[in-house]
């Protein structure tokens, strides 16, 4: 028998049956850590698949098949993401951007309403069944045709360049109409049971519209935890050890070295890939900074002062002693960039106790972070709970940090929230 015989019955035949085995009876540890290991085997045979093989922070040798599957949602996410920044990516540098005025007084634009549609329809084609909590709809445009007429261009010149990454997400969508349904399957209610997939289109509206940073979000929720994260950041710098500094937020038109896919899946790590404009390119492991003085931290935060209180934030920010100025940028791009380590802390302190964080600004960056090897609570230290509907209403300020960090971070934290009470 020849070499390549006896390699590929090891490939297709020995792998598969071995694997098959290992899933159907309950074995004991040392035997499903042999299965762990023939699993990252296949990974090495089938090279095209976008498993993220490197060892996380949250990576346990006796974690299950189960908690490695996901390969087929990450890479129809990765996908629709990459196609839908770029339609982000044409209306900021080619179009009027249709900017309307929500009744909550937030901006829309013809870029947040083409990505949605888009994004939708590749997960409709590739999971029929699963629902999205999206943040747009197509009230606007059912009512303006030429505004429709504006979202529909956009949508068909938005492809990728190849055509087999293209026909994963479902290739062109059929027709104007179709573009509004699509759009319109945004409206779940959310919950605790199945899989939803929480989406924000352009995240950081009012960043892209200063060309600003902003980020196309899309997280798969299971049993109400984010378990699938994606954000695209066409104006972050693809360099993963680029330094963080105040210019970031405020002149960052896509130019040469810009544009990341982050990604992560539960139990398997994040990663991040130049945004492409075709099939998907080689990820690379990314990680939070260790860092064990807290004087040396660079904090993150909204660049809108209406979002954040950073009057409470610079304060805290003093308490823990850091010394360096915050980093303001628009977008979940905040924690993208403490996840590979050119920030550390992201803080979110509410105004007012009755505003309600959407689940859409928050899921994808949450379940990036945590596999990066940070935790995200909410500002009194409560875990966030994605599972309630549209918004984290039992949640109030957002704050995360690498695990080791957290618990001070949130005790100064608490103090200063709590001497205002
Ligand atoms: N008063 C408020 N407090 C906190 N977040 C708010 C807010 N008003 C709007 N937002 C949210 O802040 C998001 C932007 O976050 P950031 O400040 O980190 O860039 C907006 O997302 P969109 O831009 O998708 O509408 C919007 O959902
Ligand atoms: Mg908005
Ligand atoms: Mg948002
Ligand atoms: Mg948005």
């Amino acid at each position: 028998m020849s070499p390549h015989v006896t390699s590929s019955s090891f490939k297709y035949f020995l792998i598969p049956l071995l694997i098959l085995a290992a899933s159907l009876f309950p074995l004991p540890t040392f035997v499903s850590r042999s299965a762990t290991r023939l699993f990252q085997l296949t990974q090495h045979f089938y090279p095209s698949s976008p498993t993220i093989l490197h060892r996380s922070p949250n990576f346990s040798t006796n974690r299950s098949i189960a908690t490695m599957a996901y390969d087929k949602e990450l890479e129809v996410a990765l996908l629709a993401v990459q196609r839908a920044t770029l339609l982000t990516k044409s209306v900021f540098s080619s179009h009027s951007k249709g900017t309307l005025t929500k009744s909550d007084a937030s901006p829309v634009t013809i870029g947040d309403f083409g990505a949605q549609a888009l994004i939708i329809s590749s997960i409709k084609h590739a999971f029929p069944e699963d629902e999205v909590v999206g943040e747009e709809d197509a009230d606007d445009l059912r009512k303006d045709s030429s505004l429709r007429e504006l979202v529909w261009e956009l949508v068909q010149a938005a492809k990728l360049e190849d055509s087999a990454a293209e026909d994963k997400i479902g290739g062109p969508i059929a027709s104007s109409d179709a573009m509004l349904d699509a759009l319109d399957k945004g409206n779940s209610a959310g919950g605790r049971k199945g899989r939803i997939w929480a989406l924000d289109p352009i995240d950081g509206t009012k960043g892209f519209l200063r060309g600003g940073q902003y980020a196309v979000c899309l997280a798969l929720m299971v049993d109400g935890v984010p378990t699938v994260g994606v954000l695209g950041c066409p104006n972050l710098p693809v360099d993963d050890k680029a330094p963080l500094d105040a210019s970031i937020g405020a002149d960052a038109d896509s130019g040469e070295g810009k544009g990341v896919l982050f990604s992560a899946v539960k139990g398997q790590g994040a990663a991040s890939r130049p945004l492409g404009k075709g099939a998907l390119q080689t990820s690379n492991p990314i990680s939070m900074k260790s860092i064990t003085n807290m004087s040396d931290a660079t904090f993150c935060e909204s660049v809108e002062s209406g979002h954040s209180n950073h009057g409470d934030q610079a304060n805290i920010a003093s308490k823990l002693g850091i010394t360096k100025p915050s980093v303001r940028m628009d977008s979940q791009a905040k924690y993208a960039s403490i996840a590979r380590g050119a920030g550390d802390v992201y803080l979110r302190l509410p105004f007012a106790k009755k505003y309600e964080e959407k689940i859409w600004d928050h899921a994808a960056g949450v379940v990036i972070v945590q596999e990066a090897g940070g935790e995200v609570t909410d500002a009194w230290g409560k875990p966030l709970d994605f599972g309630i509907g549209r918004t984290l209403k039992e949640n109030n300020g957002i704050v995360g940090a690498p695990k080791a960090l957290l618990p001070r971070v949130l005790e100064v934290v608490k103090e200063v929230l709590s001497a205002k009470e």
